[in-house]
């Protein structure tokens, strides 16, 4: 659709521009929650060892994430189904890392995907997959937004390089790939994702299990870490007004969310590959999900590393529901009533 066809609910910055994605930056508290949203499925696993995480998007429409989020979070949903994509292994390396042109080509796919849903002025969010695929969703919403910034929500910092990593798994290094500071660094084959961050474009919420070599890139290049020891100290809410402060102080860029569902505590998200005791309450994530929401300045998220193979149904449909909560706060959904659904 276009943007003139809406003009009645649009801010007037955003109707005269003919371009509209070029002025995500001008808008506030209003555009984005009149978006269709657009599910992607990304059914992606080669970026880590374990069986199953490929499952996810499907195990998760199964659970019924569509409709929850048309019907508590009242959005329009289109979903776009799957990104074919190859998931075999190759047994490809570059040192130790496992498969890099695999997902390099898994991500190109995204990226091109996320693009063209972003040209539809609609709201991409994708479902994973292994968080490797960061690399193609964040490298799309770059292409196609200006000034875009993003919060890492993860316990890991996913900051790897094919120098530093110990287990060879690309799933702990999409960062490196797009970070303009560790360009040097990069492992060949993503030669047609150009490095999209910087150091100021970029804040980590939830760290808990950072390797030693990954604390020495985020110290070097200086990117803003709020550890769970920071969120235990300050509590959820300032923990996230400081990461705006220091990527979006005028709290007019245009904001991007990955997040890896093994932030939270494994009794909130048990079925994920690289569980690690200590982490989000529900109530934490919700709060940080709604208050993402309620800064309008959201374009556009991904929800990571779900793996319906991984413990008991039991634990399979809490992870799922724990997914759920948070895509459909990200959404608008809150804990107070629901503005966005019709009276
Ligand atoms: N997306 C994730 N769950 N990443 C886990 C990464 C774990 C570890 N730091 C590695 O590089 O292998
Ligand atoms: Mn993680
Ligand atoms: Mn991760």
């Amino acid at each position: 659709m276009s943007l003139a066809g809406r003009a009645t609910r649009l801010p007037a910055s955003i109707v005269t521009s003919a371009h509209g994605l070029r002025y995500y930056s001008k808008m506030k508290h209003a555009y984005s929650n009149y978006q269709t949203v657009n599910i992607i499925g990304y059914p992606f696993s080669i970026g880590q060892p374990i069986d199953g995480v490929h499952l996810g998007p499907d195990a998760m429409r199964e659970y019924g994430i569509v409709q929850r989020i048309k019907r508590d979070a009242g959005r329009k949903v289109r979903d776009l189904g799957n990104i074919l994509l190859d998931n075999s292994r190759k047994g490809e390396q570059f040192g130790i890392v496992k498969d890099p042109a695999t997902v390099s080509a898994a991500s190109k796919l995204l990226s091109e995907k996320i693009q063209s849903v972003l040209e539809d002025d609609s709201l991409p969010i994708t479902i994973g997959g292994d968080h490797s695929l960061a690399i193609g969703s964040i490298h799309g919403h770059t292409a196609r937004i200006d000034d875009l910034c993003v919060l890492w929500i993860d316990t890991h910092a996913d900051i790897n390089t094919g120098e530093s990593t110990v287990t060879g798994n690309m799933h702990g290094m999409p960062l490196s790939i797009l970070m303009k500071e560790l360009e040097k660094k990069r492992i060949p084959g993503f030669e047609w994702a150009k490095p999209c961050m910087t150091a100021k474009d970029i804040a980590y919420i939830g760290l808990r299990d950072v390797d030693p070599e990954e604390f020495k890139y985020i110290e070097d290049i200086g990117i803003h870490m709020a550890t769970m020891a920071d969120i235990d100290h300050h509590g959820m809410g300032s923990v996230f007004e400081r990461a705006l402060d220091t990527i979006n102080p005028r709290r007019d860029r245009p904001l991007f969310v990955t997040w890896d569902i093994d932030v939270f505590d494994p009794s909130e998200a048990p079925s994920t590959g690289t569980a690690v005791r200590g982490g989000l309450t529900l109530r934490e994530g919700l709060h940080l999900a709604e208050q993402i929401a309620k800064s309008g300045l959201l374009v556009g998220f991904d929800l990571v590393e779900v793996n319906p193979k991984i413990g008991s149904q039991e634990d399979v449909k809490k992870t799922m529901d724990t997914a759920c909560f948070i895509i459909e706060a990200l959404l608008g959904k809150t804990r107070r009533a629901n503005v966005y659904q019709k009276r």
